[in-house]
């Protein structure tokens, strides 16, 4: 049981969301700022205390969990509080996907110095993170779901940060509960970076009514 995933529970008014996207774009860039910052120890302590009352003004209304899976206004699926793709969550890049049935999932990345790992490139695990998503979308796309079984992640070449990647994913093989999938980091030009397949399943539990979103799983 996961309650979090399948309780129907709302994200609210579309207007206060939209404020909530521009706090969260505003949050990283924030991030952004501290990772890149050289102000000294004094200014450091100023802003910290500031930024911590803003913490506490923010926790005086709290929910129990992030935005939850959902059918949008406009009858899409939606995941406002996603790691990955949540455009109200600071963590998320956030990716916009580009998805066709034929062709799978497809996103514009661009990574950040916030993203670093080895010195001037993307810290292989967020690379990882985002071919993860990138195959479970399409998964999903391609009218089935399911949950990450197994992942496996080739490292061809150092991932920049600050210029504009592509990354895509599609299907090449499904049965029964288990879809076999694979996608790319690559660069505008075609040069490929980072290569993932990954098995994907079908959670026994979704099989019954419990998955994400009620009728999104069709194993
Ligand atoms: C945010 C994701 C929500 C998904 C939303 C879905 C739809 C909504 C629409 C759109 C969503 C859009 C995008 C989604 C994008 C990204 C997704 C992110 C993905 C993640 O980030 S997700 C987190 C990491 N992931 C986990 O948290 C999994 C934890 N784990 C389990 O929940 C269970 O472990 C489970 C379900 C895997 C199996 O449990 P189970 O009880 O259903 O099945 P069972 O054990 O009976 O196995 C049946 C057959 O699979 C084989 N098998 C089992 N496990 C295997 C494994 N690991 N590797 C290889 N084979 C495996 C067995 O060997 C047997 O094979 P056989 O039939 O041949 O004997």
């Amino acid at each position: 049981m996961m309650p979090d995933l399948v309780t129907p529970q709302e994200s609210g008014d579309e207007n206060r969301l939209t404020a909530l996207a521009l706090l969260a774009q505003q949050v990283r860039d924030l991030v952004d700022a501290v990772v890149l910052t050289d102000v000294g120890e004094e200014e450091l302590k100023a802003v910290t205390a500031e930024v911590g009352a803003l913490t506490d003004r923010l926790l005086t209304a709290r929910r129990p969990s992030p935005l939850p899976h959902e059918i949008g206004p406009d009858g899409r699926f939606r995941n406002l509080g996603n790691a990955v793709t949540g455009g109200c969550n600071p963590h998320a890049l956030p990716l916009v996907m580009d998805r066709t049935a034929e062709e799978g999932s497809r996103a514009e990345i661009a990574f950040r110095p916030v993203h670093e790992g080895p010195p001037a490139s993307v810290h292989g695990g967020v690379s990882a993170m985002i071919l993860d998503h990138m195959l479970g979308d399409a998964v999903a796309v391609s009218g089935r779901a399911g949950v990450t079984g197994t992942l496996t992640i080739k490292y061809r070449r150092p991932v920049p940060y600050g210029e504009p990647l592509v990354a895509r994913s599609a299907v090449s093989r499904a049965e029964g509960r288990k879809t076999w999938v694979q996608g790319t980091i690559a660069s505008p030009e075609g040069t490929t970076l980072v290569e993932a397949t990954g098995l994907f399943i079908t959670p026994s539990r979704w099989l019954n009514g419990d998955g994400p979103v009620e009728g999104s799983v069709n194993a």
